[in-house]
């Protein structure tokens, strides 16, 4: 790929240059100039951080983004005030990837930056100034003028300074000199307020004195010491069991964590005599957050298939940078990154691992921790900012050579990546939404391969149309795996018939019979069952039988979902909620129902039908917390649940022996995305769900119940007809204008007022229609749903020509007239959204 508009002189550094680009925490659509102090020039590098002035009152600490010759035009370039780093905070690889992203997702290079540092690391707005501890103010040898002392005299009293702060004490503005004479002499320490969020985890710890831990003999007249006296004795004997510096002295060093060495009942203070009497001794430890991990397990030995495939890759990779690996739920594709990992990491370079999301890393992180245990970091969505700045740094120091990550982890300081491998690369969780950058992380991932002259694999069991489209274009090599590993095959489909059962009175609380046979089967046999439905709660809706009222929520258009165990009525959209009325708030009647199906009613009615089996559910409300996903995973995997029922949090990448029947509860609502991806989409989540099953060697059963069981997707994905499916998809793409053969943007316009809005929106589409590049606009449109969190939204979408000096000229104008438009009065609180690549 090429580098459609990452400018190649971002992250190159000439010396002799005289002025820098900086990257600043502000809405600022560039990088703003400054000019280089001749004092400053030998400490200028790219990635570093540097204090300047912005607008007329402003100190931001910014970052060196670019370093040239050329003066602004617009401005008068102010001089870059300090340098902060010796060693740049960020690299130059980094830069343009930031460059490249805020320029095709057009969005600002400060929110890129603001997306890619974890916060404990982030640049603050504002620098603060404070005394220097090992500054002796009376003995002092550089004499302080009249200024220098008040600023001293002001940190007697105040324990920090803002800039702004000592303009007013100084009563001046350009204190900076002051500041930095002060700096100079010793006597102040200007330092980022927030570099002090993350603090390092500091253990109290416990070891045997070294004398004694190196001398049996002197170990065993301890031991003789304490005949009688039980209570320290087993505290050493604990010791002993967990520490066993017999077999290896070295772990002594390490010791025990205090907390662990002491268990209930305990006492503490015999821990103390033990100290006391010079056995033990305690001592404090700065430890990872992180635990290491040793690697237990060699890799599995490749199947005669998997070998094959590994080979095509590598015949691929001579030519081309990236490679779509598709291979058949359960063909092992893991094994196959596995030995790629390996061989990228022993030639010294760096890997990443891309995932979609972390209920899905569990079991697949485990079995690469068992491989590669501590050099491998993992970057998730809920760790706290502390363990991301411990994998930011670990990556930085070398401790992590492999990263497995959500889409976030291609931000980190990575230096010489090899390989990145996006797994489940179809998933649509690797766009990011809100806020900007919206970025779709496989493409990006696909970006800084290239910056890094790396290799990229893209694997799916059900690749998404546009990566199999580039297959198909010799743009990524294509290399297949069509069976499962083992005795696996692949499961066998059943569609049940929802109406002709109903019909018949067969269905029992909306499952028909077929469904409840093959579930009876499957727990008769012990063996376990999952079934699907995409949408959580209890029932969509509540409904009022006699007038129609169903509850909406009060800021957003859309009608609010029943859930049960809360009693209370909820939007999925904003978090409003409810208590659920007792009687309908429109006509007084107490006929209210409730309407559809979500999981926890599915989890009811199941429990209903088979009273004697264990139930689990896995969605958004019952893994809220850190571990909840893998507390539910761990009892499913130890035959704990019988039954668990999901949203599509359980069709990702699980590998449970033991599952040989998938229900796929409402098929008819998989069908139901509103957009072009429909039948991408239902096909892949239908695929995937159905992959669960059956991933050993009896034979899975997957049961989709349907009101129209004839849909030609429920044909496609039974007959396993990827191939035809996607070239009937493409052949309506192309004829109506939808990705691959265009590229898409939405805008969305957003305000309070209805009519601004609409306004505002209209006002876009006249100035777009005047950018001469080919392209359809569609639109402007009241959004699907018309308002979320009382604001109003209209989109437009447009449909570009795929070249990308098009996207490009169109994103620079449409940059531009969004700028204009703001400033027009009229408009200056509408907010413009601006989505590329929309899901
Ligand atoms: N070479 C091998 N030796 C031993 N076991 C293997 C080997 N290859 C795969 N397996 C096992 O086969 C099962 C399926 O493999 P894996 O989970 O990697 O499949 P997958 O291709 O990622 O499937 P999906 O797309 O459904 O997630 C796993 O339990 C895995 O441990
Ligand atoms: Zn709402």
């Amino acid at each position: 790929m090429q580098n459609l508009f990452g400018d190649e002189e971002y992250g190159k550094q000439e010396s002799g240059k005289n002025f820098a680009d900086i990257i600043l925490p502000v809405p600022i659509p560039r990088m703003f100039t400054y000019k280089i102090p001749i004092a400053l020039a030998p400490q200028i590098q790219i990635g570093a951080r540097v204090i300047v002035q912005f607008g007329r009152k402003k100190v931001l600490t910014g970052i060196i983004g670019k370093v040239h010759n050329k003066p602004p035009q617009a401005y008068d370039a102010k001089p870059i005030l300090e340098v902060l780093d010796d060693q740049p905070t960020v690299n130059p690889i980094q830069i343009r990837f930031w460059v490249w992203m805020a320029n095709y997702y057009c969005c600002h290079i400060g929110e890129v930056m603001h997306a890619a540092i974890p916060s404990g690391l982030r640049l603050s707005s504002e620098s603060k100034i404070q005394a220097n501890p090992n500054f002796d103010r009376e003995n002092s040898s550089y004499p302080m003028d009249a200024r220098e002392d008040m600023i001293l005299d002001a940190l007697e009293n105040q324990s920090e300074l803002s800039y702004e702060d000592c303009e007013k004490i100084l009563g001046i503005k350009t204190i900076h000199p002051i500041l930095k004479s002060l700096v100079a002499k010793e006597a102040v320490l200007i330092f980022e307020k927030v570099q002090e969020k993350y603090s390092p985890k500091v253990e109290t710890r416990i070891r045997i004195v070294p004398e004694i831990a190196a001398d049996k003999k002197a170990l065993e007249a301890v031991f003789e010491s304490l005949a009688g006296k039980t209570k320290q004795e087993s505290i050493l004997l604990k010791f002993l069991r967990d520490i066993p510096i017999f077999q290896n002295l070295k772990l002594n060093e390490k010791g025990i964590a205090k907390s662990s060495l002491m268990e209930e009942g305990d006492s503490e203070s015999s821990l103390k005599t033990l100290i006391k009497n010079g056995v033990f001794e305690s001592f404090k430890l700065v430890v990872n957050r992180i635990e290491e991990a040793e690697p237990e397990k060699e890799p599995a030995v490749l199947s005669e298939s998997q070998n094959q495939a590994l080979t095509e890759i590598k015949q691929h990779f001579k030519e081309k940078q990236t490679v779509l690996l598709h291979g058949v739920t359960g063909s092992g594709k893991t094994e196959i990154y596995i030995q790629l990992i390996r061989e990228t990491l022993e030639s010294g370079s760096q890997v990443l691992l891309l995932l979609p999301e972390i209920a899905l890393t569990t079991q697949i992180v485990s079995r690469l921790q068992q491989v590669f245990g501590s050099q491998m970091g993992v970057y998730h969505s809920k760790y706290s900012d502390n363990e991301r700045v411990e994998v930011w740094n670990g990556v930085l120091s070398g401790r992590f050579s492999f990263v497995v990550g959500v889409r976030s982890s291609i931000f980190l300081p990575f230096d010489s990546l090899g390989l990145i491998i996006v797994d489940e690369e179809h998933e649509a969780s690797f766009k990011q939404f809100d806020p900007a950058p919206r970025f779709q992380a496989r493409d990006s991932a696909i970006m800084l391969s290239y910056f890094h002259q790396a290799k990229t694999i893209l694997g799916s069991a059900t690749p998404s149309f546009e990566s199999y489209f580039n297959a198909t274009q010799d743009k990524y090599g294509y290399v297949q795996l069509t069976h499962r590993y083992g005795d696996a095959s692949l499961p066998e489909y059943h569609l049940a018939n929802l109406s002709a059962d109903r019909k018949k009175n067969l269905l029992k609380l909306d499952s028909t019979r077929l469904m409840r046979e093959k579930i009876q089967d499957a727990l008769d046999k012990n063996e376990q069952v999952l079934i699907f439905q995409n949408r959580r709660g209890y029932s969509p809706y509540i409904q009022c039988e006699d007038c129609g009222w169903t509850g909406q929520c009060i800021q957003c258009d859309v009608s609010l979902t029943y859930h049960q165990f809360a009693e209370e009525l909820r939007c999925h959209y904003c978090g409003y909620k409810e208590k659920v009325p007792s009687s309908c708030p429109a006509c007084g009647s107490t006929q209210l129902t409730t309407m559809g199906m979500g999981t926890e009613r599915i989890e009811e009615s199941l429990s209903l039908l088979f009273p004697e089996a264990r139930l689990g559910r896995m969605d958004l409300d019952t893994t809220r917390n850190k571990y909840g996903y893998q507390r539910i995973l761990d009892e499913f995997g130890a035959g704990q649940i019988d039954i668990l029922v999901g949203t599509q949090m359980i069709t990702k990448g699980l590998d449970f022996g033991r599952v040989t029947v998938v229900g796929i509860w409402d098929g008819d609502r998989i069908l139901n995305f509103p957009d072009f991806r429909a039948g991408e989409r239902a096909f892949q989540q239908i695929t995937q769900v159905a992959g669960r099953a059956g991933r050993r060697s009896e034979k899975g059963q997957v049961i989709i119940q349907s009101r129209n069981p004839d849909n030609e997707v429920f044909e496609k994905v039974i007959k396993g007809d990827y191939y035809e499916y996607f070239r009937h998809e493409m052949m309506e793409r192309k004829s109506f204008y939808y990705p691959p053969y265009v590229k898409l943007v939405k805008i969305t316009t957003r305000h309070t007022d209805f009519k601004i809005t609409e306004k505002a929106a209209l006002a876009l589409h006249r100035e777009m229609a005047h950018i001469p590049v080919k392209k359809i606009v569609l639109g402007p449109e009241k959004a699907l749903i018309g308002r979320i969190k009382n604001q109003y939204q209209f989109e437009s979408m447009i449909k570009l020509d795929r070249s990308s000096n098009t996207q490009a000229e169109f994103k620079t104008q449409l940059n531009q007239i969004l700028e204009n438009l703001q400033a027009t009065p009229e408009f200056r609180s509408v907010r413009w959204i601006i989505d590329v690549d929309p899901n």
